[in-house]
């Protein structure tokens, strides 16, 4: 509903769940006739959660609110959501595709991703409310709130464990090429789980704190810019490495200690037979094989930014729906973009050879190449100042569940996020193995947070007279969701399998 088009300076909407609206009066909100405010006076129930109880009628309050992040900075945030570690996996995945077919889902999936941001927009719009979980109190009440929050919090988890156990894995082999030691060492310098609690307390805590996203924009948009260093890198490297990697049928571990995440079986089964060269470094337009099937997790993964679309819009200056769709749209193109060249000159590099993490394959051919070097520390950088972006709905959707009506405390904000931190670094130190079941996970949370949830919540919440069920938006919402129910059954299925044969391929999560 278009918040002109209802009285909105005496009435507004209360929020309560299972589509009925209530009116409340609100005949003491000032009146100013400009769109901003109309969509604040909308947002008025949200807002009043964030204020110091008692001084909600006061008009200063409402410019409090008052978003203040730019486009441009809207675009950086959004987009270093977007980006993370899924860019790593794409490769692999273009390798059991063929580029055609690589081509065709990632279209498919980035603008499946840009009309689910569609359906959260509009529905946020009707009731006034911009955060994912709200919309769900207000389409299927608490246990709508639940699911919401649940998802975003297993989601956001994953994707940040798999962010700090690149940090775990990198940083040591990073100091060891820049001190040119041949061995790792015992030095405490050398030690992963130190260096991650480093770069937690160090770097991600600091900007973890800020009171609001917006705040993060330099950070993203230097995030971002390490990860166009890291394309730039990859389209030259396709054209230094030689195919197929002199180390092929040698040992594929490097001289340095490191272990590779996942050991894909097709690996291995290249090292047995013996493959042509032809063979191994033919490039494919279409393939299908039993790995094919991980393509949409590892895709639907690396789109996942959904969550901070609302907090973003939150912030946005001057907002509207069609402004917002806009960033999301520009993000979504220049990741799309990005995504399709890494995948493409990664594979190209290495052809069938590519491991499901470009970073292993890279360091199989020169560990102590500089640019490589330089590359995983681009790599190293954007993921560490991508964590505190994710970081945000979590800790809101754990206040609105366990902290629900209570005001903005400092005290709150940092203990939340200090707690978070330090839980995943607990995880990524003690239980790294642990890190699999989030393939489990975001097989299960991608699919609700992209396509079922935002088509549920819109079905629910848009009013029938507006739109009746059989009306198409409804109708194209509907197979959204059973879309989505599709993937996740899919997915679930792949790695179900492929756990009771002994791949154990983590999916989603890198
Ligand atoms: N934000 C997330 O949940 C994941 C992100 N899209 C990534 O590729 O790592």
């Amino acid at each position: 509903m278009n918040s002109t088009a209802i009285p909105i300076q005496t009435e507004m909407v209360e929020l309560v769940p299972n589509g009925k609206h209530s009116m409340l009066n609100a005949s003491s909100i000032p009146s100013v006739g400009n769109d901003r405010f109309e969509e604040n006076q909308a947002n008025l129930p949200e807002m009043e959660e964030f204020l110091p109880h008692g001084a909600e009628k006061k008009q200063t309050h409402f410019t409090d609110f008052e978003g203040k992040t730019s486009f441009g900075m809207s675009v950086f945030n959004l987009s270093n959501a977007i980006m993370g570690s899924g860019i790593l996996g794409l490769a692999y995945a273009m390798a059991n595709t063929g580029i055609l077919l690589f081509l065709f889902l990632l279209t498919a999936v980035a603008l499946l991703s840009s009309y689910s941001i569609h359906l959260l927009l509009k529905s946020s719009g009707i009731v006034g409310i911009r955060a994912y979980e709200q919309l769900g109190y207000r389409a299927f009440g608490t246990p709508g709130k639940l699911a919401a929050a649940i998802a975003i919090t297993l989601q956001n988890i994953g994707a940040m464990s798999s962010y700090l156990y690149i940090v775990k894995s990198e940083v040591p082999l990073v100091i060891q090429t820049f001190l040119n030691l041949e061995e790792k060492t015992t030095d405490w310098y050398m030690n992963g789980n130190y260096l991650v609690i480093m770069v937690s307390v160090s770097i991600i805590l600091p900007l973890a704190l800020m009171k609001q996203l917006g705040y993060l924009g330099y950070a993203s948009g230097f995030s971002l810019s390490c990860m166009v260093f890291f394309l730039i890198s990859v389209i030259y490297k396709k054209f230094h490495i030689p195919c197929p990697l002199p180390d092929r049928f040698i040992n594929t571990t490097s001289t340095l200690n490191y272990t590779p995440a996942s050991t894909s079986n097709y690996q291995n089964d290249h090292a047995v037979t013996q493959e042509t060269e032809e063979d191994i470094c033919s490039s494919s337009l279409f393939t299908l094989n039993s790995q094919t099937a991980y393509t949409i997790p590892i895709m639907a993964f690396a789109f996942v930014c959904h969550p901070e679309v609302l907090p973003i819009y939150t912030e946005l200056k001057n907002p509207s729906k069609k402004k917002m769709q806009c960033i999301s749209n520009i993000s979504i193109t220049v990741m799309y973009v990005m995504y399709f060249l890494a995948a493409l000159f990664g594979y190209l590099t290495f052809h069938s050879q590519v491991e499901s993490e470009l970073l292993h394959t890279y360091s199989r051919v020169d560990p102590f190449d500089v640019l490589i070097l330089c590359v995983r520390v681009a790599v190293l950088t954007a993921v560490t100042l991508t964590v505190p972006i994710v970081l945000f709905p979590v800790r809101r959707a754990i206040q609105q569940i366990i902290f629900q009506d209570k005001d903005f405390s400092w005290i709150r904000h940092i203990a939340i996020a200090a707690v978070l931190l330090t839980s995943i670094n607990l995880l990524v130190i003690f239980a790294p193995s642990i890190l699999g079941i989030f393939g489990l996970i975001g097989a299960t949370s991608a699919p609700c947070l992209i396509f079922i949830f935002p088509a549920i919540f819109y079905i629910r919440i848009m009013p029938k007279d507006k739109e009746p069920m059989k009306s198409p938006p409804k109708i194209l919402a509907a197979l959204f969701a059973c879309l989505g129910v599709l993937f996740m059954i899919m997915s679930l299925s792949f790695i179900i399998i492929d756990w009771a044969t002994g791949g154990g391929k983590s999916g989603g999560s890198h």
